[in-house]
């Protein structure tokens, strides 16, 4: 499923040409396709059992009407704040199918979690156990727990979103795990369930994930030894796409199929924690091109988008793809795609060959997943407006922020 391409040299977003959306909604602007969206999760749900979990990590992508979609479709969220988890409520989310996700959840974000009746809480230190074992007996609840595992293997991703090294904050150290276990056993409010991993993200290739699972499920087989029986495995999410032509995205079916065929035969259920392979490919960042300065050295076209729109290049210097949204006849130049923002580091595409003029639209693909997420009001400016595309339909899913939106937190002395 493709959502974005362009036709008679229009790029659409399903039915509906983009640059109408520039004319509706004003640009920079984020815009999703629906049935992509719902394609990608329905992946993921085709591929696993009736009793495994496909939880969408909500950091990707919070608006409520992508999580309202994969709410209607049946899926779990993994969330990282009561933040999250108070959005996939309002989005109509089951909170019996939500895990818990995060290295610092506070007391007050444990016990709402319970008081909702959450899945299960993915606990990331001896501490966090004890922490959540006080409130849940506070509370005189019962906290089912998957301690998550830090099996310090190599992700071979950027080693900003790399996060399942030794040396990286996540979890727990694997040889530390059976000390968890029989404490967490010992605890009268904690119910142990599962064990976690969450290795890195934008993963190309499969092999560091079955290395992990490797090793996780050397530890349960050691816990079964010792009376602890779990009931599930969470491979966490992952699965990188491809930002770059070439680029090869890990296949999701196949991933799944191997993983499962490791947790049937030890019967175990499956849970996972997808992210940007559900959301990234469905969504693109629009922006129109305000001036072109040619220079001695470099070539700038300057958007109205920028880095506090897009942080991903400026972070980590990803690249995502550029594409015209009327793609002009003549000889390309190279040009590095920049906002207005005060930082040298405020570029979307550095080197690009493209045939611009002033006042185009451009879109940045592949921005689904970690693009209006991030974005934040750096150099006071609004962030953009998010609209949802259904066959001909657009919906605006988020209105773009004003000026009073952004000073109506502060008050002036
Ligand atoms: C614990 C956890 N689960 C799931 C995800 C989602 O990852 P991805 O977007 O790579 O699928 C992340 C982010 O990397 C995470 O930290
Ligand atoms: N924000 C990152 C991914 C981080 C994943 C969160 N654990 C990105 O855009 O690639």
């Amino acid at each position: 499923m493709i959502p974005f391409l362009h036709e008679n040299n229009r790029l659409f977003a399903e039915q509906v040409p983009v640059d109408t959306l520039a004319e509706q909604f004003g640009t920079p602007l984020y815009v999703y396709s629906r049935a992509a969206l719902i394609h990608q999760y329905q992946r993921y749900q085709a591929a696993v059992s009736e009793q495994d979990l496909v939880c969408y990590a909500v950091k990707a992508n919070a608006n409520l009407a992508v999580l309202r979609t994969l709410a209607a479709q049946g899926a779990g969220f993994d969330i990282v704040s009561v933040g999250e988890l108070e959005r996939v409520l309002e989005a109509g989310g089951d909170p019996e199918r939500i895990v818990f996700s995060g290295v610092g959840k506070q007391p007050a974000e444990m016990a709402r979690a319970l008081e909702v009746g959450i899945h299960c809480f993915n606990v990331e230190s001896l501490s966090e156990l004890e922490h959540l074992q006080a409130v849940a007996a506070e509370r005189d609840q019962v906290a089912r727990v998957s301690l998550r595992v830090n099996p310090d293997v190599d992700a071979r991703t950027h080693p900003y979103i790399s996060t399942g090294l030794k040396a990286n904050k996540f979890g727990v150290p694997i040889d530390d795990a059976e000390a968890f276990y029989q404490r967490a056993r010992a605890l009268s409010h904690i119910e142990p369930i599962g064990v976690d991993c969450h290795i890195g993200s934008q993963l190309t290739d499969i092999e560091p994930l079955l290395e992990a699972l490797g090793s996780l499920l050397a530890l349960v087989r050691r816990l079964r030894a010792d009376g602890i029986e779990l009931q599930h495995v969470d491979m966490g999410g992952g699965l990188g796409v491809s930002y770059e032509e070439g680029e090869a995205a890990p296949d999701i079916e196949s991933y799944i199929a191997a993983v499962k065929a490791e947790l049937d035969s030890e019967g175990l259920h499956l849970v996972l924690e997808p992210g940007r392979s559900i959301v990234a490919d469905a969504g693109l960042f629009l922006t129109r091109v305000t001036l072109l300065k040619t220079g001695e050295e470099k070539n700038f076209a300057v958007v109205d988008g920028a880095m506090n729109d897009l942080l991903r290049p400026s972070l980590y210097g990803a690249w995502q793809r550029v594409l015209p949204v009327q793609p002009r006849p003549g000889q390309p130049t190279t040009w590095d795609v920049v906002g207005p923002v005060c930082e040298t580091g405020d570029f979307l595409a550095r080197d690009r060959e493209l045939v611009l003029a002033e006042g185009d639209l451009v879109a940045i693909m592949q921005a689904g997943a970690y693009g209006f997420a991030m974005a934040s009001n750096y150099n006071t400016r609004p962030r953009a407006a998010e609209v949802m595309v259904d066959g001909e339909q657009a919906m605006l899913i988020r209105r773009r922020e004003t000026l009073d939106d952004l000073l109506a937190a502060e008050r002036d002395l």
